[in-house]
């Protein structure tokens, strides 16, 4: 079950969730007459988490949530007005605010590339404005852990017994909403299961666990303390091996209880190894539990786990079945990981494209209103992704298309490429265009779109970088802005 049917987030006071300057805009735009203007917003990021090949695109449904949950109530507006930026007429005008916009997206789970738009708000430009920094914090940690999620699914995924990953890092996260968030998102990007209760009954997960340390501590002897364990959850008992000696003590140990629950009906689930060379020592303990009878018993391991940790340890043949990953997947840590760096950019402004021009050619964005276009092969594996302008047509085989980041860099489209335009309205006024989608589906998604990345993508270490290309049309209209604005600005 889940505490939230339908819905994965609540917000206190949604509209005050915002940077102040977005609010002091809104009045700008509010007193100039240029709030109803149609302003189109994309969302997008420059460059891949943990210097991958990919991300795991989540969080929509969350800010869908956020969006649909989006007014100012009575005491929002006694606040605003405490702060004495704000006029009557424009507070006035914000009790019947409500976000009314267009918002098209990849759906949630997708596998997404730098310099696309993930998400489009098209919209009264004071509302498309307002949401920029909301929308930003909710997707960007959100994709962030998701993608680290699975990239330790697809180490795990390198041993050929197979395994699972686990969010255990609650502890270490980025405070309790940080905690919650990266529950959901692990689970968007591949882990089965979270420690965090409350993040289990928000949105409907089944929580995991062993027990720690303390337990054993507790007790005069390690075998009383499986013991104790043991006779209180004789189904689903995962014992900790290394409070003392994992293989001297704790599998013993161990060893002992599976056997004595087995002559009582019932099977001990697993154990737990916490420290140690985690491939020599879960070699040695799958040995000893297969020679006692007891395959089916899970080796669960903790410790610092990361994806380079994983596939280190399976690339020495270690025989992990549960991998319980925390600090790394809850903050979303690690080399190139910490944050990710999604914008949100103002592309269209009643209908003409609009950009921002900056010496950084990799910051200058895309105008206009766009569509992009994904390409698969014959078995289905991922191509190339296009961005084209909203009308323009399915790509053809021998068309130029180049790097949005240098477009010298150009390059013609093959044959024989299926092509499919992967983003969706998803709110139209304000309202979901559909049901909310549940975790497992999202889930299911990302898995079935990681596995349609070319290998070399997937590589944790220096991947393969898959195209992303501007159609010529689009680069033909950047082309054309940048030297308007360069003439009108005498640049
Ligand atoms: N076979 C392996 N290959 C790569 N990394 C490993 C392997 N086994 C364990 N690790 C990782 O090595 C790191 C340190 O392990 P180490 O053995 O120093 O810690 P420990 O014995 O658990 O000490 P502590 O009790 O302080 O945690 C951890 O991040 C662990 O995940
Ligand atoms: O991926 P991680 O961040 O290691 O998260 C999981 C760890 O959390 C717990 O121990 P904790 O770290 O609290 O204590 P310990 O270091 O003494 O085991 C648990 O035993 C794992 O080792
Ligand atoms: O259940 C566990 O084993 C667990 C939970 C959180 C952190 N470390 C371990």
């Amino acid at each position: 079950m889940s505490l939230l049917p339908g819905s994965s987030f609540s917000f206190a006071h949604p509209a005050l969730f915002t940077d102040l300057y977005q609010l002091t805009m809104m009045q700008g735009y509010f007193r100039e007459g240029l709030h109803t203007q149609d302003a189109t917003f994309d969302l997008y990021y420059r460059r891949n988490p943990y210097q991958g090949g990919y991300a795991v695109w989540a969080g929509l449904e969350v800010a869908l949530d956020y969006l649909e949950a989006l007014r100012f109530s009575a005491a929002d507006l006694d606040y605003l007005r405490s702060l004495g930026l704000f006029k009557e007429d424009f507070l006035a005008a914000l009790e019947s605010w409500r976000f009314t916009a267009q918002v098209t997206a990849f759906p949630e789970g997708s596998v997404v590339f730098p310099n696309e738009p993930l998400l489009t708000v098209r919209g009264p430009l004071w509302e498309a404005q307002l949401v920029e920094t909301a929308l930003l914090n909710i997707l960007n940690f959100q994709t962030l852990v998701a993608t680290k999620a699975a990239r330790c699914l697809s180490a795990v995924q390198t041993s050929r017994y197979g395994g699972s990953v686990v969010e255990f890092g609650t502890r270490r996260a980025q405070g309790p909403d940080g905690a919650l968030g990266a529950a959901r998102a692990a689970v968007v990007g591949g882990a089965t299961g979270t420690s965090n209760v409350q993040a289990a009954a928000l949105y409907g997960l089944t929580p995991v666990g062993t027990h720690a340390h303390a337990w054993v501590e507790s007790f005069p002897t390690e075998l009383e303390a499986f013991r104790a364990y043991a006779r209180l959850y004789p189904d689903s008992t995962t014992l900790l091996l290394d409070t003392f000696d994992t293989l001297e003590s704790g599998l013993p140990n161990a060893l002992t209880v599976a056997r004595e629950l087995r002559a009582q009906g019932h099977e001990l689930r697993g154990v737990r190894l916490d420290s140690g060379d985690l491939a020599y020592l879960s070699a040695r303990v799958r040995a000893a539990l297969d020679e006692a009878g007891f395959p089916d018993v899970q080796i669960v391991a903790s410790n610092d786990l990361s994806e380079f940790v994983i596939e280190s340890v399976i690339r020495e043949g270690g025989r992990i079945d549960v991998y319980g990953v925390g600090t790394q997947l809850a903050t979303g840590g690690g080399e190139g990981g910490g944050a990710l760096g999604g914008v949100y950019k103002l592309v269209a402004l009643h209908g003409e494209d609009r950009m921002k021009l900056t010496g950084d050619p990799r910051k200058t964005s895309v105008p206009g209103l766009k569509r992009v276009w994904r390409a698969t092969d014959t078995q289905g594996r991922l191509v190339i992704d296009v961005i084209a302008s909203l009308d323009e047509p399915q790509p053809q085989a021998g068309a130029r298309v180049s790097d949005p980041a240098n477009p010298l860099r150009n390059t013609r489209l093959g044959a024989g490429l299926t092509w499919t335009d992967p983003r969706h309205v998803v709110m139209e006024g304000g309202q979901r265009s559909g049901e909310p989608e549940a975790l497992t589906t999202i889930q299911a998604r990302a898995v079935a779109d990681l596995q349609r990345l070319p290998e070399g993508t997937r590589r944790l270490l220096n991947p393969h970088i898959y195209r992303v290309s501007l159609s010529q049309d689009l680069q033909g209209r950047r082309d054309a802005l940048v030297a308007e604005l360069r003439e009108r600005h005498g640049l």
